[in-house]
C-alpha cells in the first residue's frame, strides 16, 4: 500500500483555527493586540519572501505585526540598539530575526541579545540551553512543527528509532532534542556520517533538514517507515525536499509533501509562539 501523505496544511489550518480564539482572547483580556516584532536585514529574495510570508499569516490570525527592514550595510551595534528597544516595549511580545544576517554581524552575538521571554525562535542559548534539558521554553518553530504533525499523525515515540538527517542548531538539533525529550532514541546524521544508510534503514522514523535532493533514496527506507521531510531546495523552478518522493512513498507508511509539508507548520508555530511569550511572565 502506497504512503499515507499527510496532509501538513491542513493540520496547520485548524491549529490557526484554534489559536485566533486565544489571540482574540488575550486581546480582550490585556486590552492590545497580541504583537511579532520581525526583523530583517538586506534584500535577500528569499528571506523578503519568507518574512513577507510571516507577516500575512501573523495579520491573517489577528496578530499586529511590526517588520523592520533594515539595510545591508546596518551595523551590528545598530541592530543591537534596536532589539535592545523591542526587549523593553511592552506592546511587543516576540521578536523574530530573519537569518541569514550579513556576514559583518555575528549572528551568535544577536541571539543573545534577544529577551529569553521574548524569543519566539529559540535562538538564545537559554532558551536554547532550556530545549536541551527538557525545561519549559518557546521552542524553535520548524522543529516544533515537525514534533507536532508526527502527534497528529498519532505516530509511537517512545522508543522508536529516529535518525535526524541535518545539525543546524535552527531544524536538526533542536529537532532531535525534541524528540529525545519525546523518549525516541535519536541518531543525528550530517555529511561526515559513514553509515547514513545502514542507519536509515533501522529508523522508524527518518526526519531530513538537509537541503539536498535525492539524499534519501528508497533503498535506504525500512517498509513502513514515517518519514518527515523539512528540507526544500529549488530544481528547475520547482520546490523539491530532501527525501525521494515518488519512490519513498511505494515503502512508507506516511510521508510528509514538499511543498505544503513541515513549512507550513512553521509559521503556525509561530504564531503559538507569540501567544506562548506573551503569557510567559504572567
Ligand atoms: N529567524 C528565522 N530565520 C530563518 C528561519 C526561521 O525559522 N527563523 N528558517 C529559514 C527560512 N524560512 C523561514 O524563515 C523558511 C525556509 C524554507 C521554507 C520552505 O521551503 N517552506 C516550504 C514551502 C512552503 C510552501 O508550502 O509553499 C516547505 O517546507 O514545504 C519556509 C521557511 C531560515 N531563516
Ligand atoms: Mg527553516
Amino acid at each position: 500500500m502506497p504512503a499515507k501523505v499527510i496532509d501538513c496544511k491542513a493540520i496547520a489550518k485548524e491549529i490557526r483555527e484554534s489559536l485566533k480564539m486565544k489571540i482574540r482572547e488575550f486581546e480582550h483580556r490585556r486590552g492590545m493586540k497580541l504583537c511579532l516584532a520581525t526583523i530583517i536585514v538586506g534584500g535577500d529574495p528569499a528571506s523578503v519572501s519568507y518574512v513577507r510570508n510571516k507577516e500575512k499569516v501573523c495579520i491573517e490570525a489577528g496578530l499586529k505585526s511590526l517588520t523592520y527592514e533594515l539595510p545591508e550595510e546596518t551595523k551590528e551595534e545598530e541592530l543591537i540598539e534596536l532589539i535592545k528597544s523591542l526587549n523593553v516595549n511592552p506592546e511587543v511580545h516576540g521578536i523574530l530575526v530573519q537569518v541569514p544576517l550579513p556576514k559583518h554581524i555575528d549572528e551568535d552575538h544577536i541571539a543573545n541579545m534577544i529577551a529569553v521571554h521574548k524569543d519566539v525562535d529559540c535562538f538564545n542559548p537559554i532558551n536554547a540551553g532550556k530545549l536541551y534539558r527538557g525545561e519549559k521554553c518557546l521552542i524553535p518553530c520548524t522543529p516544533k512543527g515537525i514534533v507536532r504533525i508526527l502527534k497528529e499523525v498519532n505516530a509511537e515515540l517512545t522508543g522508536k528509532n529516529v535518525a535526524v538527517i541535518g545539525r543546524s542548531n535552527i531544524v536538526g538539533k533542536p529537532a532531535a532534542a525534541l524528540l529525545l525529550n519525546e523518549n525516541a532514541t535519536v541518531t543525528i546524521c550530517h555529511s561526515k556520517t559513514k553509515n547514513l544508510k545502514a542507519i536509515l534503514l533501522s529508523s522508524d522514523i527518518i526526519v531530513s533538514a538537509v537541503g539536498r535532493p535525492k539524499l534519501v533514496t528508497k533503498d535506504m527506507i525500512k517498509e513502513g517507515a514515517i518519514i518527515i521531510d523539512a528540507g526544500t531546495t529549488m530544481v528547475d523552478g520547482r520546490l523539491v525536499g530532501d527525501v525521494d518522493f515518488e519512490a519513498a512513498i511505494e515503502l512508507a507508511s506516511m510521508i510528509t509533501p514538499v511543498p505544503g509539508g513541515v513549512g507550513s507548520m512553521t509559521t503556525t508555530m509561530l504564531i503559538e509562539n507569540v501567544l506562548e511569550a506573551a503569557y510567559i511572565y504572567e
